[in-house]
C-alpha cells in the first residue's frame, strides 16, 4: 500500500524550481522522515501532498486520490504546517468543537485527553498560548482528525524535550493502533532516528536519497584505509562522500555486496551519519541515488 506516490513531480515559483523531478513511493502505515537543508523543498512537497499547492510538472497521488480534489480527499489527509496554524481568537475548546464539526472521523476522546495531558486551558484563546503550546494544539487537531496520512512540517521544533518525546510516542501509537501513515519533516535527525522507518532526503529541490531506513543502513558502509583514489573502487560501490588526509582515505559507499578488500577497515553507519553524508555532498550533476520504486 502506498500513502504517497510522486512521478516527476515539480513546483516552480516564477523561474525557480522549488521542487524538481521528484519520484517517490511512500509506504502506508509507516513514519517517513523528510530531511534536507533550508530551502530544499520539504514544505513545498508537503504542500503539494496536502493539495495546498498545484504541481508545475509531473503527478502526485495521495491515499489513492488527487490532493485537494474534494471533501473525501481532504478527510483522508491531515496537514500541520510549519507555523502551527491556529485561530488566535478562538479558544482551545472552540478549536476542538470546530475540529469535531469539520472532520467526519474526529476522535473527540483522544483530542480532549491530549489537551488535558498537555495542560492546555480549554478556555484560553489560542493567541494567548506559547509557541510550543500552539504547536501542541495544532498537532492535537491533526491527530484527532484521524486522517489516513498525516503531513507534519517540522512539528517538534518548538516543543520542549519532554513534550517532544511524548508527541513522538503519541504518533507511534497512532501508527500502530490505527495504521496511520506519517510524513514528517524535521532538522532533528536524532528524533527521526527514533520514529522513522522510511526516509526522504531532499537537497537542492531534488530527491537525493529515499528508501526503507533498515535497508539504507544495511547498504551503506564507511571504509577507512590507506590513501587511494576513489575512482579505483569496484563499480558496485557507489561513492557517496570521500575524505582524504595525507595517508588515509575515508569513503562512504553504497553497495549491496560485501566489502572484500582487506585494506579497508569497514564500519557501519547510524542514520544521522548517513543523512549528514548526503547533505554534505549534494552530488550536483549526478543522477538521484536510491529512488526505490
Ligand atoms: N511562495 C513562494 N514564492 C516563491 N518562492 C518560494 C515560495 N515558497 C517557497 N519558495 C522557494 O522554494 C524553495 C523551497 O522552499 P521550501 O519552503 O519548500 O523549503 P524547505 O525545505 O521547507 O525549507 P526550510 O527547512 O527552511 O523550511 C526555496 O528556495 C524558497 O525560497
Amino acid at each position: 500500500m502506498t500513502a504517497l506516490r510522486a512521478e516527476g513531480l515539480g513546483k516552480k515559483y516564477k523561474r525557480r524550481w522549488a521542487l524538481a523531478g521528484c519520484t517517490l513511493d511512500v509506504p502506508a502505515g509507516h513514519v517517513t522522515g523528510l530531511v534536507g537543508p533550508n530551502g530544499a523543498g520539504k514544505s513545498t512537497l508537503l504542500g503539494l501532498a496536502a493539495g495546498m499547492l498545484e504541481p508545475s510538472s509531473g503527478t502526485i497521488e495521495v491515499c489513492g486520490g488527487v490532493p485537494g480534489s474534494g471533501p473525501a480527499q481532504l478527510a483522508k489527509v491531515g496537514f500541520v504546517a510549519q507555523n502551527a496554524p491556529v485561530y488566535a481568537n478562538l479558544t482551545v475548546e472552540e478549536h476542538l468543537r470546530l475540529g469535531a464539526r469539520l472532520n467526519p472521523g474526529w476522535d473527540d476522546g483522544l483530542a480532549r485527553a491530549r489537551v488535558a495531558r498537555i495542560g492546555l486551558d480549554p478556555a484560553l484563546a489560542a493567541g494567548k498560548l506559547s509557541g510550543g503550546q500552539r504547536a501542541q494544539l495544532a498537532l492535537t487537531l491533526g491527530i484527532a482528525k484521524r486522517p489516513e496520512l498525516l503531513l507534519l512540517d517540522e512539528p517538534v521544533a518548538s516543543l520542549d524535550p519532554l513534550a517532544r518525546r511524548e508527541f513522538l510516542r503519541d504518533l507511534m501509537e497512532a501508527v500502530a493502533e490505527h495504521g496511520l501513515s506519517v510524513v514528517m519533516s524535521s532538522h532533528l535527525v536524532a528524533d527521526l532516528e527514533r520514529v522513522c522507518d522510511h526516509l526522504i532526503v531532499l537537497v537542492d529541490s531534488r530527491v537525493r536519497l529515499t528508501g526503507d531506513v533498515d535497508e539504507l543502513l544495511a547498504t551503506h558502509r564507511r571504509l577507512t584505509g590507506p590513501r587511494r583514489d576513489v575512482d579505483t573502487l569496484p563499480g558496485d560501490q557507489r561513492v557517496v562522500s570521500a575524505r582524504h588526509t595525507d595517508r588515509q582515505t575515508t569513503v562512504l559507499v553504497r553497495t549491496e555486496a560485501p566489502i572484500l578488500d582487506p585494506a579497508w577497515d569497514v564500519g557501519e553507519l547510524g542514520l544521522e551519519d548517513l543523512v549528514l553524508a548526503y547533505l554534505a555532498d549534494p552530488g550536483v550533476g549526478r543522477p538521484d541515488l536510491g529512488v526505490v520504486r
